[in-house]
């Protein structure tokens, strides 16, 4: 039967689903639509893993290798929630929870020294970092703020701080001897294969990997990051911060980018506590601290030592803290420091959220101050400089009169960076890496490395960028706004992309449409200039800057990436509705657990349900289905008008109100359109319940706020506790009940 999947995942959203599945269900029932779920929760990823240490009745099925099966048919109708990419803290807790609800899961192995702890490791690794997207994403990438969202927030413009023109905010990149600077790139005519192997300064050589296979036409790039340009770099912005006395902080992707940037992050933790990494070196490596894993670990690993080491080191690391520049807070009540998980500040969200926040960061007293913002790899890191000059220079922006600016993200088939890991090597000894083509043995690629450094592959296949030019043409034609390719000539996989785009865009219809070509540092600025003026612009861009500006620009334009719509149009014809475009919001759970509120806002998941639901009708000639999507699509345009998005206060309407209210919207809308009268007649006593019966599912509601909450579990909680912790209010339940 043809079904929308809707997925599980972690967190927050899961929370959110607990309340608003049984909603989509019961209306999706009404119009024959058939819903299923898929778990790609964090813990089920766990659990599917490793099913021969787990009773029969404690397996799990592999639900994500699933869903990428599906992405590649055209049936697939899948809506894809926000859920954890792990970073390795994260999944040994998740791992530690498994185990004490009695699945017989190994430990992490940080260290693995057998063929089987070497198994083991490189499972859980295939499930650390962003595990999920790149598999699903077979396809390039929509999105934008709809009209209702931007108008909302035109009419009700978030907070956004004031800029002051002497602001010591500034981003600090490296230039030399990173990733940008030593990209070299080709794009192969012929599929074959290629291996990378690394070729040490006595001849020897090690194959790093065996085989990589090639499209025709695909584009490849190699680049490094050097050990010592990096390291030289860190310690120079440590001093400057703390000569200008401004907050330091590190933005990194150690999610998607979850081999190169740990490490990076871990040279970051030492170059800090340098001092320390270098007094307690023995001790470290006993206990196998490493400071990829960041801070907090090292807190955690040190207390199996006796009390007066421990202290000894805690008091240095202390010292080394009041020595050095004041390190930019993730939580200044707790002491959590940018320095503590390398998942916590994820430059995507982190960058804006600071350029919002007039351009400060949260120091230890919980003031917030100016910031030093290190981002090593210079490729991207000049936009927020843009962004931050032109805020300094114009003041912020305003969301009452502020442009929008869509994206167009090249994302198909684990295109570019984000589908590096799998050919990202720390570098063992000094040599030359070489990527060879095995028919011939010729080299495509090569570089000089020294150990320590860093480097990799990346890949980019010519169908998806081809699709990725006519998305933007499309999107361009559809507004009639002006598309910037945001590309660097003098970048060399650039350089391959904009001769492709020579290629296959003068076989396109761009009459009359306005496209460009800029580097991203110019068009930024040509597109914040105008954003300024209250004019759009399409982004078009990589796909790192796809993730990077639709966090950037939703958070300027209408206060968080949750509200955006974000659309997958899969290669083979199929959809993926993603929701919003940010993540799984940790510090929402932690408020839920302790004070029964949940902020979470789904309007992400309302948009995309919407065009997943039209999709349906599309596909399968259900107009039933395309009156649910035109009545959810007026109901949530209700909703944004009478402000029922969940408030960041206890006590306040939350999450599961502001589900009640759009399923009321959705029910009058339904109740009063006339092109299903069955439908109609449906919906009229529904709606007129629910309108009746507001006060009453909001006091139900409201009386379950102000209390810690158990949810049994916080990786994989009860789904009972949770559901009934979800869905407190019996009338709400009871209406649904009557839906057929
Ligand atoms: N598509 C995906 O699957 C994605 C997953 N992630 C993952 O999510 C986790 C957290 O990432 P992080 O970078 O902190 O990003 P988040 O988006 O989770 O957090 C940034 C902040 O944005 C606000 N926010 C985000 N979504 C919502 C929402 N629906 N409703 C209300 N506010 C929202 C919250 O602000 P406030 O606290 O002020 O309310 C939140 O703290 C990581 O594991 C990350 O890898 C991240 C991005 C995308
Ligand atoms: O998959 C992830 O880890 C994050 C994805 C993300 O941030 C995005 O697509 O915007
Ligand atoms: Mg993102």
């Amino acid at each position: 039967m043809p079904s929308i999947i809707y997925t599980k995942t972690d967190e927050a959203p899961a929370l959110a689903t607990q309340s608003f599945l049984p909603i989509v269900r019961a209306f999706g029932k009404t119009a024959g639509v058939h819903i299923e779920t898929r778990d790609i929760s964090l813990a089920a990823r766990i659990l599917s893993a490793f099913p021969d240490r787990l009773e029969e009745s404690q397996r799990h099925s592999d639900d994500l290798a699933m869903l990428g099966n599906l992405a590649t048919t055209p049936e697939a109708n899948i809506i894809k929630l926000p859920n954890i990419s792990a970073s390795i803290p994260q999944l040994k807790e998740a791992i530690s929870e498994l185990q004490s609800k009695g699945y017989a899961l190994p430990d992490y192995p940080d260290e693995p020294t057998t063929e089987e702890e070497k198994g083991i490791k490189a499972t859980y690794d295939k499930i650390k970092g962003s595990a999920v997207n790149p598999v699903l994403r077979e396809g390039n990438s929509d999105r934008r703020a709809p009209k209702p969202v931007k108008n909302y927030a035109k009419k009700n413009p978030h907070s956004m701080g004031a800029w002051d023109k002497d602001s010591k905010t500034h981003v600090a990149t490296m230039g030399k001897g990173d990733f940008r600077s030593n990209e070299k790139s080709v794009t192969v005519d012929e599929a074959g294969d290629v291996r990378i192997e690394l070729v040490r300064e006595d001849g020897t050589v090690n194959v790093l990997k065996e085989k990589v296979s090639l499209l025709a036409k695909e584009i490849i790039d190699a680049t490094v990051m050097e050990k010592k340009a990096l390291i030289q770099f860190l310690d120079q912005e440590i001093k400057d911060a703390k000569e200008k006395d401004i907050l330091f902080s590190v933005h990194l992707k150690a999610t998607m980018m979850k081999v190169s940037d740990p490490i990076i992050f871990g040279h970051v933790v030492e170059e800090y506590f340098s001092e320390v990494f270098k007094k307690y070196e023995d001790t470290f490596q006993k206990i196998g601290v490493s400071a990829n894993d960041g801070l907090e670990s090292l807190y955690n690993q040190i207390q199996s030592l006796p009390e007066g080491e421990r202290a000894a080191i805690e008091k240095d690391l202390q010292q080394a803290m009041e020595q050095g520049p004041d390190l930019a807070m993730v939580n200044s009540d707790k002491g959590i420091t940018n320095l503590h998980v390398p998942s916590d500040v994820i430059i995507d969200a982190s960058m804006p959220a600071m350029i919002r926040n007039s351009g400060q960061m949260w120091n230890a007293e919980g003031d917030t101050q100016d910031t030093k913002a290190v981002i090593p790899d210079s490729s991207y890191a000049g936009v927020y400089q843009a962004t931050i000059d032109f805020c300094k220079k114009h003041g912020a922006f305003d969301p009452r009169t502020m442009g929008t600016v869509p994206n167009v993200g090249l994302m198909a088939q684990k295109a570019e960076e984000y589908g590096s890991h799998d050919k990202t090597f720390e570098i063992p000894a000094n040599g030359k890496v070489r990527v060879v083509r095995t028919s011939d043995n010729s080299t495509l690629l090569e570089h000089n490395v020294s150990e320590g450094d860093i480097w990799r592959m990346c890949q980019t296949k010519d169908a998806p960028v081809e699709d990725w030019i006519k998305l933007a043409v499309k999107r361009a034609r559809a507004t009639k706004v002006p598309t910037v390719f945001w590309l660097d000539k003098e970048r060399a996989h650039d350089a391959q992309l904009i001769a492709k785009i020579d290629q296959y865009l003068p076989g396109l219809d761009t009459e009359g449409l306005d496209i460009q070509i800029l580097s991203p540092v110019e068009a930024a600025e040509f597109t914040l200039k105008r954003m300024k003026e209250g004019k759009d612009t399409i982004s078009v861009t990589g796909n790192v800057l796809r993730d990077y500006l639709t966090d950037l620009f939703p958070i300027l334009e209408v206060g968080t990436s949750a509200k955006m719509l974000s659309i997958v149009p899969l290669m083979n014809g199929g959809g993926l509705f993603e929701t919003g475009a940010g993540g799984s919001a940790p510090k929402h759970v932690e408020q839920f657990l302790e004070e029964g509120h949940l902020r979470w806002d789904s309007l992400g998941e309302f948009l995309a349900l919407a065009v997943s639901l039209a999709f349906y009708g599309d596909k399968y000639d259900n107009p039933a289905a395309k009156v649910l999507a035109e009545a959810l699509d007026d109901a949530t345009e209700k909703f944004l008008d009478n402000d029922k998005s969940p408030s960041r206060k206890v006590g306040e309407l939350d999450t599961r109100g502001s589900h009640f209210f759009l399923a009321r919207y959705w029910a009058e809308a339904l109740a009063s359109q006339d092109e299903h009268p069955a439908l109609r007649e449906m919906y009229e006593e529904i709606a007129k319940s629910m309108r009746d019966e507001t006060d009453t599912i909001i006091g139900e509601l409201e009386a379950a706020q102000g209390k810690p909450q158990d949810i049994g579990g916080y990786y994989m909680p009860d789904p009972e506790k949770a559901s009934e912790a979800m869905r407190p209010s019996k009338t709400l339940n009871s209406l649904l009940e009557k839906l057929k």
